[in-house]
């Protein structure tokens, strides 16, 4: 039987044909699926071309239904059912032309404009409009007084919190339909949905690969072709999502600093107490429908990525960020990097709707520590010292001008801060370095019991208190900057404030803890299982899949994220080398005997000199790039502190030369003197690298870069931080209650855990098909058959069934290797 089309831009290779059928299966049968493919073999073709032929073909299918479904009546002669049907099939088409028309309108006159300019770039990257406007803050200090604040209930009115725009602009959103009213009725194209692909990925680089990726693909259209004409090709039509951070326009709040700031101030700037001429120009106006119209067509009209749709944007004079949200709706593919995806509450505010959509997620193999990351929240002694001491002072100032309930609620919030510290200090007192501590701890000071804390964080919302605050502050301190902000991007307050949500409803599945860092003490919450943020996510979706170049160990995520399911569907691609391009081998012991880096090991200075002479026994036989993952930034120090004590590190040095990614250098710096190296040293060079550091996730070891790879150790987590201890615990009681043995299911993560940095590591020294390099790992439980049994299956295969894992016989192994 001839092999399914998936529209490939090129000749598929026989792993992209494996892997699109395991997509399209995956979706039609409605499942979760965890797929494999390493980098350089086409994977993001791959999940494009399976997921999109799936839709098409789908929505073909549920076109013919939806036609078959027109029923004759007994009394009705068979030619009212055609007629019924000629009319449903005129209809669909009329609407997918009309779309088309204005689509294809917008494409020429971009492809005009393009051509005006004399290139073919895309529209003008990214927006920077001039800046340097005038101060508009006024001098006088009654701006930094608080509004009367007698009703909560009226405030929450006039807010919509979980959207994060005001209740005005909630309804011009409603009216221009860039609120999803989901189950409405809805009859024309403008707001029919479609039936999408969710794309998600970590980096905007990595989502900007994939639009580019995007751009290659041709698919027949979404309806059946009219009789005796040919199917044509249909453009797809694509929406990319992101932040407020990329798609802001208002230079005023772009060139804030961080996130949180430009979002704050887009939501303040967007309050009913904000005069017309500080409001922002660009929010989406309730009389220009045509703008939005307009802004919704470009955007759909060719494939972009985020920084075009900026572009777009500002061509436009309108906001991108909210005027992207009625492009959803008629949307197939969306793009959006994680946090938009993950977070509920930002789904929300986008108006995404999940409900039997298809979700993909790649670069997975950061899944449950992203979505733990949003999940969790910290604040430092010093932050709650400083709002504290911030409140006090403008208490002071304003205290009898404070109306309403404004004192009770201030008052409340140091007593809160107050008794966040209490723990601290005893934590100091008690000389200790961390320790976990419960809410009830954290809620224990005077008069903390009677407070309604959902309350007092939608006041301290509501009423704008971190900002007056904060404003007042700089003002005494006569520290404004010229245009007006405030010293700090984000107030102190608003950490607090953050961290306060936490407090109100932490999940079950969280807990907190105190620890000491460098600089102060630190309050954290912890999400403990990240399961259950991701459950809604699995049971809107129609599927969802995971998808990496290297998710092995794939049992931890059954295990972590949908342990409610009973079955997954896996697929672990291989490589497109040749096996002769590829050695690995373990390196398990050495004259001395067997060579293992547990934490005692690792203490011995000995240990140290082992593997310095092993790497001097292997480092002549490695042409151009020999790489050295070691399992920690102290493993790393102590290694180089003992090397050059006893002369080996400048052995090494004469044998290759020797560039070290220590914990304080720059990661780039460091690669790009190792890379240069390489091209100019005849003997190449020799990288010490941490798994897990800095130089482990994004950096290319193509060819010459990472001819072999050399792991020490096992770099197992610090099982011993209270995090680690309440994680593992927390496993194993849900392993209990699974009937499993004690201690195995924790033990089993933390292998997991520990095997999946491994594999990132080392499954970056192939790039491409022609590619070769070799991989040795040192340490005897690489033997063991449960470790190896986490190792990628292309890996895998490459190892000898039984070999000879001595340092003298892998070099004779590589050395033959490099020879042929
Ligand atoms: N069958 C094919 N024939 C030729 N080129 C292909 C084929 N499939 C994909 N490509 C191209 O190969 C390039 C490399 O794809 P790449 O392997 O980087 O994608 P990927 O596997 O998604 O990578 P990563 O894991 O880094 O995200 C892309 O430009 C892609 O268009
Ligand atoms: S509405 Fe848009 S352009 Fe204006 S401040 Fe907010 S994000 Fe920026």
């Amino acid at each position: 039987m001839a092999p399914k089309d998936f529209h490939h831009p090129f000749q598929p290779y026989d792993i992209q044909q494996v892997f699109m059928e395991a997509v399209y299966t995956c979706i039609e049968e409605g499942k979760v699926g965890i797929f494999e493919s390493p980098t350089g073999t086409g994977k993001s073709l791959s999940l494009i071309c399976g997921s999109l032929t799936w839709l098409r073909e789908y929505k073909r299918r549920q076109f013919g239904e939806s036609l078959a479904a027109i029923q004759l009546n007994e009394d009705e002669p068979e030619w009212m059912v055609e007629h019924a049907k000629n009319e449903r099939r005129k209809e669909a088409r009329q609407l997918r032309a009309d779309l088309e028309v204005r689509l294809e309108a917008v494409r020429q006159r971009e492809k005009k404009i393009r051509q005006k300019k004399g290139n073919e770039e895309p529209l003008a990257k990214r927006r920077k409009v001039a800046h340097d406007e005038e101060s508009e803050i006024l001098n006088d200090e009654d701006q930094y007084l608080l509004d009367d604040y007698d009703s909560d209930d009226e405030v929450a009115k006039q807010t919509n919190g979980d959207v994060g725009f005001s209740s005005e602009t909630t309804k011009l959103m409603e009216k221009l339909g860039m609120l999803q009213a989901v189950g409405s009725e809805q009859k024309n194209e403008e707001s029919c949905e479609e039936l999408k692909v969710f794309f998600c990925s970590r980096t905007h680089s990595q989502l900007s690969q994939f639009v580019g990726e995007l751009k290659r693909v041709r698919l027949p259209p979404g309806l059946p072709p009219e009789e005796n004409t040919v199917d044509v090709i249909e453009e797809l039509k694509h929406l990319t999502l992101g932040s407020r951070r990329s798609l802001c326009i208002n230079p005023k709040v772009a060139k804030l600093s961080n996130q949180t700031a430009i979002n704050e101030r887009c939501i303040e700037l967007q309050q009913p107490s904000t005069s017309a001429e500080h409001k922002c120009p660009f929010l989406p106006k309730k009389d220009d429908q045509d703008t939005t119209l307009d802004f919704r067509d470009h955007a759909l009209a060719n494939i972009r990525d985020i920084e075009d749709l900026a572009a777009v944007g500002t061509k436009l004079r309108v906001c991108p960020y909210y005027a992207s949200r009625p492009a959803i709706v008629p949307a197939e593919v969306v793009t959006l990097p994680y946090p938009l995806l993950l977070q509920k509450s930002a789904r929300e505010a986008l108006g995404i709707s999940l409900k039997g959509h298809i979700v993909i997620i790649d670069e997975a193999h950061n899944l449950m520590n992203a979505i733990e990351g949003i999940y969790s929240a910290q604040i430092t002694e010093v932050q709650l010292s400083r709002a504290r001491e911030s409140l006090m002072i403008y208490l002071q100032k304003f205290r009898n001008r404070l109306k309403g309930a404004n004192r009770m609620y201030v008052t409340q919030v140091i007593r809160v801060i107050d008794s966040l510290l209490l723990p601290i200090v005893q934590l100091k007192a008690d000389g200790k370095d961390s320790a976990p501590i419960q809410l009830d701890a954290l809620l224990s000071g005077k008069g903390v019991d009677q407070i309604n804390l959902a309350k007092l964080v939608r006041y301290i919302n509501d009423s704008k208190l971190a900002r007056k605050v904060e404003g007042y502050i700089a003002h005494t301190k006569d520290v404004r900057s010229k245009d007006g902000t405030v010293a700090a991007d984000v107030p102190t307050l608003t950490h607090v404030q953050n961290f306060l949500t936490c407090l109100m409803n932490p999940s079950k599945e969280g807990r907190f803890f105190i620890n000491k860092d460098q600089s102060s003490v630190v309050v954290r919450y912890l999400l403990l299982d990240p399961s259950e943020h991701f459950r809604e996510v699995v049971e809107d979706a129609r599927a969802v899949i995971l998808a990496g170049g290297t998710m092995s160990p794939m049992d931890d995520y059954k295990q972590q994220l949908f342990p409610y399911i009973d079955e997954v569907s896996t697929l672990s691609c291989g490589h497109l080398i040749p096996p002769s391009n590829l050695l690995v081998r373990t390196i398990a012991s050495d004259a001395k005997g067997p060579l293992e880096f547990s934490f005692k090991a690792r203490a011995n200075p000995e240990t140290a000199m082992r593997v310095g002479k092993a790497l001097l026994d292997l480092a002549p036989c490695v042409k151009a790039g020999l790489v050295v993952f070691l399992p920690s930034y102290g493993y790393l120090e102590q290694l180089i502190n003992i090397w050059k004590e006893n002369g080996l590190l400048e052995k090494l040095n004469t044998l290759k030369p020797v560039f070290s990614d220590g914990r304080g250098g720059s990661a780039e710096h460091t690669f790009q003197a190792y890379s240069d190296s390489i091209k100019t040293s005849p003997n190449g060079a020799m990288l010490l690298s941490v798994i897990g550091g800095k130089l482990s996730e994004g950096i290319n070891f193509s060819d010459g870069l990472g001819r072999c790879v050399v792991v020490v150790g096992l770099p197992f987590p610090n099982l011993e931080t209270p995090e680690w201890k309440a994680k593992m615990q927390y496993i194993d009681e849900k392993a209990l209650v699974r009937g499993q043995t004690k201690g195995s299911a924790s033990r089993e993560h933390a292998e997991n855990v520990c095997m999946r940095s491994v594999n990132q590591a080392i499954g970056r020294v192939i790039r491409h098909k022609d590619d070769w390099a070799s991989i040795l790992l040192m340490d005897s439980r690489y033997e063991q058959g449960r470790i190896k049994s986490k190792l990628p299956g292309w890996i895998k295969e490459c190892m000898p069934e039984k070999s000879l894992s001595g340092v003298g016989a892998v070099r004779e192994d590589v050395e033959r290797f490099f020879r042929s």
